[in-house]
């Protein structure tokens, strides 16, 4: 009868470029997998030496020495346990995505990933050449096939790993969230299970990585199909997963809805982001509208109150309920709140430009001098105090370019870039339901931009439960003009909005980064050139 085998999946959140760092992590994880859960074998995500994605710091000269110290370091540290790691294997001028298998100062063997991924928010061909071969290993007599990320995407790895003898497959990974993945890589397990009839162990990392974010999901998944094992997501651990009798025990996550898992991810994009970058808080333009009001529920969760500025910057057009309403929220929310009104600045602009006005209307110049004259104080209170800005755009009007640059534009992180209108409106339901920090009139007023009276956004764009399904068909299903009518669109809405999609590139490009939620993200994921001439395409 063969012994039982205890697999602990280090979840981790590993920091790209930090190689010392990330090594005493692994190190702390395989003694925590052998000292506390009694482990053989401990498993940590792909490239965990040097963090996802790392793009071009595996070009510089000096990485390949520091991986190599942290090798040795792993090699000399790491003791009475078999560790799994990921890594850039650098060999006659060639980088590979690889991973080593250690044990007692030894390395047992090596593989290098064969399937790299090369789009969406992937570039692995850019740097990395493929491997071709399967690796097995032996741990107390169990025979485990080492894969990498995508390459459990496809049959053949597994399949090959499975003709070499493998009894189990571990796959380690660098596989970022957007709404839906989880139930996408349970497919893509299912797959390999049926293909190969062999369990599968997924180790996943977690963590915010600029503009994509890690949400673990680490699984083990038995020959019959069956979930024996999840971990929460966005928590960081290492967890037991035993393989007896052909069968894997562990523990089994609690579900959580869409709309919490999404929010956590949001979270955790802002909070790795301000805190790696050694910003000592956030600062928010509070406007008493949704959007800012759920940017500021994010940046206290993640950060927690006492780093988180509210300031509200009333103009001519600010309605005295907004300004209620940004105090109430930012009280409910324990924050530093100021009120610093945008008037003196606005009728300076307007008086130094009035000659060169001169037979000009009030147009939208005017509004965007507001906006403008916000974005110039938070940058003003972030270069004094060291607060990075966060702006509030949401994925429907960066769709769109229903943001002022260089105004409300303006700032280092943007929490809800990828997240629809519609979208926010539901995140801002689920966060009430925590604890109640955005007043319900936040949520149920139109909302407006307050930048001339009686302003609404219905006043220049399709209600927004229009606008939305319009987007979703052309920025992330990429469908043409005539297949989005076709769907039952209105004509002159869907060429209303892909007019403005197509035009506002410009803005994108110049956008902050902020945490992909989305099946397509703007910034990393989606390449469109600022100057081209295209049809209905
Ligand atoms: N192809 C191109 N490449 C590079 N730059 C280009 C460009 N086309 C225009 N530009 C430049 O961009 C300028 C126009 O952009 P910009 O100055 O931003 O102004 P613009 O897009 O004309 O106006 C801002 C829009 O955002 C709306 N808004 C503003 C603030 C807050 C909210 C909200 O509710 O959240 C909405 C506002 O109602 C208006 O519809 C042009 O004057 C030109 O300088
Ligand atoms: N009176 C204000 N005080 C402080 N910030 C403001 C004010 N008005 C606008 N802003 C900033 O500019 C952003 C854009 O706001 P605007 O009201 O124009 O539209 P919005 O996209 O509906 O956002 P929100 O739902 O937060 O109001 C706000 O989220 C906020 O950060
Ligand atoms: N790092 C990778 O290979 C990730 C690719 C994979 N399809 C994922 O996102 O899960």
């Amino acid at each position: 009868m063969q012994q039982s085998l205890t697999v602990a999946a280090a979840q981790l959140n590993l920091w790209v470029g930090d190689v010392e760092g990330n090594v005493r992590k692994i190190i702390e994880a395989a003694r925590k997998a052998r000292d506390e859960l009694g482990a053989d074998l401990v498993a940590c995500p792909e490239l965990s030496l040097i963090g996802y994605p790392p793009d071009d710091l595996l070009l510089r000269s000096a990485v390949p020495r520091l991986i190599e110290q942290g090798v040795s370091r792993l090699l000399d540290e790491v003791k009475g346990i078999t560790l799994v790691f990921g890594l850039p294997e650098y060999e006659h001028g060639q980088i590979y995505n690889a991973a080593y298998v250690i044990r007692d100062g030894h390395i047992i063997t090596r593989y290098r990933k064969q399937q790299l991924p090369n789009y969406g928010v992937f570039d692995e061909r850019r740097h990395f050449k493929r491997g071709h071969d399967a690796c097995v290993f032996e741990v107390e007599g169990h025979k485990i096939g080492l894969t990498i990320c995508e390459d459990i995407w496809f049959p053949e790895p597994a399949a090959q790993a499975r003709a070499a003898g493998a009894e189990v497959i571990l796959n380690i990974n660098a596989s970022p969230f957007n709404i839906g993945k989880s139930a996408e890589r349970r497919r893509a397990l299912d797959l390999r299970v049926a293909e190969n009839r062999l369990p599968v162990i997924y180790v996943n990392c977690v963590g915010g990585q600029d503009d994509i974010v890690f949400d673990g999901d680490s699984c083990a998944v038995n020959a019959d199909g069956s979930v024996a094992f999840s971990a929460a997501e966005f928590e960081e651990g290492v967890f037991p997963i035993t393989l007896q009798a052909g069968q894997f025990t562990g523990e089994l996550r609690k579900e959580q809805s869409e709309e919490a898992v999404t929010y956590r991810a949001l979270v955790q994009g802002v909070r790795d982001y301000v805190n790696r970058n050694g910003f000592p808080g956030a600062l928010i333009g509070m406007s008493g509208g949704i959007d800012s009001a759920l940017v500021a529920a994010i940046a206290v969760d993640a950060l927690g109150a006492d780093r988180v500025w509210g300031v509200s910057m009333p103009s001519r057009y600010t309605l005295d309920m907004s300004n209620d309403d940004a105090r109430i929220q930012a009280e409910l929310m324990g924050i530093k709140y100021s009120m610093l009104p945008i008037e003196p600045a606005f009728e300076t602009f307007t008086q130094m430009l009035a000659g060169e006005f001169i037979g000009r209307a009030v147009d939208l110049t005017e509004e965007n001098l507001q906006s403008r004259s916000r974005g110039m104080l938070l940058m003003a209170l972030s270069n004094k105090f060291g607060h990075v800005v966060l702006p509030t755009g949401n994925k429907s009007e960066m769709a769109v370019g229903y943001a002022t640059l260089y105004g409300d534009m303006c700032g280092g992180y943007a929490p809800i870039k990828d997240v629809y209108k519609t979208l926010v409106y539901r995140l801002c339901r689920y966060r009430n339901t925590v604890s109640e920090v955005i007043p319900e009139r936040v949520i149920t007023r139109p909302p407006s931009a307050e930048l001339r009276p009686d302003q609404k956004d219905s006043d220049s764009l399709p209600p927004y439960e229009l606008l939305d399904p319009i987007l979703q068909a052309y920025v992330e299903a990429q469908l043409s003009i005539p297949e989005i009518i076709k769907k039952g669109f209105a004509e002159a809405d869907v060429r209303r909005v892909a007019g403005l999609v197509r035009r506002s590139e410009y803005k994108r490009r110049q956008a902050a980064p902020g945490p992909k939620v989305t099946g397509c993200a703007f910034g990393r994921e989606r390449r469109y050139p600022l100057t081209a001439v295209y049809g209905d395409i």
